[in-house]
């Protein structure tokens, strides 16, 4: 696998768990993009997005997949990546789009868990579990419309890894 594999999906439905995974699988590199602004800029979500404004953030997200696009390489990005349609397109065209859906309930129980507010500031002012139902409502379709494939991510993540790259191999074939 040359092409560089782009994962999709709101928060919590495990991009960068899933990504690393993945990458293991495939023998391939593996790299994040709010991973990446993280260490090149040495500022988190929350920094940037109260210095710059979430518009300062998503300039520099869509520099962030820019940069980090390779081949071979599988790339978790940042839930709100699919909001430009000038990314959606960018990745359709350089590589695979992988959409891992999951329903807001599962996220929200995730992030309640996990919720790392530095790298997940509210998005609107509501808490993380709430605004979750009113987001993923939102992009919904952008997710359907940059992946060039859906995948269940509800199941466990060994499980996901096979999901995909049985996507992948059905690609291949046809
Ligand atoms: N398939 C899964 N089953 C159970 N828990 C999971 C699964 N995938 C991820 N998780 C857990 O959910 C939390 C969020 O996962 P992860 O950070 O991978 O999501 P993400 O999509 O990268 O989110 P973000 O968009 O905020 O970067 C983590 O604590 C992770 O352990
Ligand atoms: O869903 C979103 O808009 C975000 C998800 C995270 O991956 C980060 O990129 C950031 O917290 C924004
Ligand atoms: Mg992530």
């Amino acid at each position: 696998m040359t092409q560089p594999i782009f994962l999709v999906g709101a928060r919590g439905c495990g991009k960068t768990t899933v990504g690393v995974a993945l990458a293991q699988a495939l023998g391939c590199n593996f790299v994040d993009t709010d991973h990446y602004l993280l260490t090149s800029t040495n500022m988190s979500v929350a920094d940037i997005v109260a210095q710059e404004g979430w518009d300062g953030f998503r300039r520099r997200e869509s520099g962030a997949l820019q940069s980090v696009t390779a081949p071979g390489t599988v790339i978790a990005t940042g839930g709100g990546m699919v909001l430009a349609e000038s990314n959606r397109q960018f990745m359709r065209e350089h590589g695979v789009v992988i959409y891992l859906r999951a329903p807001a309930q599962i996220l929200a129980s995730r992030l309640e868990a996990f919720p790392e507010e530095g790298q997940r500031p509210t998005l609107t002012g509501r808490p993380i579990t709430d605004e979750i139902v009113e987001v993923l409502a939102a992009r919904e379709a952008l997710y359907n419309q940059a992946a060039h494939h859906v995948v269940d991510a509800t199941r466990p993540p060994a499980e996901i890894v096979e999901a995909v790259l049985a996507a992948l191999r059905t690609a291949r074939a046809s």
